[in-house]
């Protein structure tokens, strides 16, 4: 498996998607497409705080990469009028780090901190105190001489994301006004985002184009934004630059995407899965092995997404096919297959787990 194949479908961002994802972000609220709950829900946080001209109350966004995080913040910063700072977990390495950016803020700043999860412990306790009472202790002095001086900071609006929400410690997260969960976008959303992104792009994309793109991006605007530019390479070199249905399907096939969104490497899981343990139950490593890959690789890059789909379901005995997944690869069950969903249900102390 080469690892370009591989980043056509990871919803992690590549330096090609670095570089245009400037131009491609929405910049207003009302352009940002989707997640309408957590719109509907921010754009009430935001305007109550302009009401009340106060910095509105810190915010949290979670969820899996590609989705929007980043997006938001910049949207938050914009519709406030406000400056925005941006930092980073990792970037934050000792509670100096922080110290330097919090003390530094101008009032009604909007403080972005990408990767929260990753920020050193040290750092977090002056978090706390900074987000409650916008206060900064600065420790003068070495060993038994040390003393904390107490500094006041701007009031400011904290806006952390992050992919693994529930790594984030509790009195963390207690102190966001607001969680903003984000999730995976349905196919009509992705299209509205492809549609948006090919004006940008300055490219032709049929209506039909855009359906069979977004039903291949599995949920996540990047990767969508991704496949365009790859139907768009397509269509420049084979065709006429317009992007017709007849060229994402041949551009798709060609990259080896298919139309769930599987690349070549949940595929061969699937293929193997089915074909050479019958459906399952098998397990993780043995399925691995017949794939050629790591156990790891399959676990982290493939699983993931094909037990989302509901190809795969996870029993204590092992991975096993369900009936959409013979399906989907034109297969037919032997009789005696075992059944992802039925099987489950009977594994946990050998009687049926639902009521
Ligand atoms: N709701 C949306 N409407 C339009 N475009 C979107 C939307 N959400 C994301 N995008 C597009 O998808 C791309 C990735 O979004 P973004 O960088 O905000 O994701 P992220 O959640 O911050 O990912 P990561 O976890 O990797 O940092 C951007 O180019 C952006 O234009
Ligand atoms: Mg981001």
């Amino acid at each position: 498996m080469s690892e370009h194949e591989r980043d056509l479908v990871s919803a992690d961002a590549d330096l090609d998607d670095r570089a245009v994802e400037g131009a491609l972000r929405p910049k207003r609220l009302e352009d940002f497409v989707g997640q309408e709950r957590v719109r509907e829900q921010l754009s009430l946080v935001l305007r109550s705080a302009q009401r009340r001209n106060r910095a509105p109350d810190h915010i949290l966004m979670s969820g899996g990469p590609g989705l929007g995080k980043t997006t938001l913040a910049m949207i938050i910063a914009a519709e406030l009028g406000a400056p925005l700072r941006i930092t980073s977990g990792p970037a934050i390495e000792r509670s100096g780090d922080l110290a330097a950016v919090l003390s530094t803020l101008h009032e009604g700043e909007v403080l972005f901190l990408d990767e929260i999860h990753r920020m050193a412990r040290p750092a977090e306790e002056m978090l706390y105190v900074a987000m409650e009472d916008f206060r900064v202790d600065v420790i003068v002095g070495k060993g038994p001489g040390a003393t904390a001086i107490p500094l006041d900071i701007a009031p400011f609006t904290l806006v952390g994301a992050t992919t693994r929400a529930g790594l984030l410690p509790a009195p963390l997260r207690d102190r966001f006004g607001f969680v903003a969960h984000m999730d995976f976008y349905f196919p009509e959303e992705l299209e509205r985002i492809l549609n948006r992104s090919a004006g940008l792009l300055d490219v032709e994309l049929g209506a039909d184009a855009a359906g069979e793109i977004a039903g291949r991006s599995r949920g996540t605007p990047r990767i969508a934004n991704r496949l365009l530019r790859r139907v768009r390479d397509y269509a420049e070199v084979r065709g006429d630059g317009r992007l017709t249905l007849d060229t994402a399907r041949a551009a798709l096939d060609l990259y080896e995407v298919d139309e769930k969104g599987l690349d070549r490497l949940d595929r061969a899981v699937l293929y193997a899965l089915l074909r050479r343990f019958r459906g399952g139950p098998v397990g993780l490593s043995t399925l691995a092995v017949s794939v050629g890959e790591e156990p790891e690789t399959v676990e982290v890059v493939a699983e993931p997404f094909l037990v989302r789909s509901g190809f795969i379901a996870r029993t204590p005995r092992g991975r096993v096919a369900t009936p959409e997944a013979w399906a989907h690869m034109g297969l037919t069950p032997p009789p005696d297959a075992a059944f992802g969903a039925a099987t489950a249900l009977f594994d946990e102390g050998g009687e049926p787990t639902g009521d």
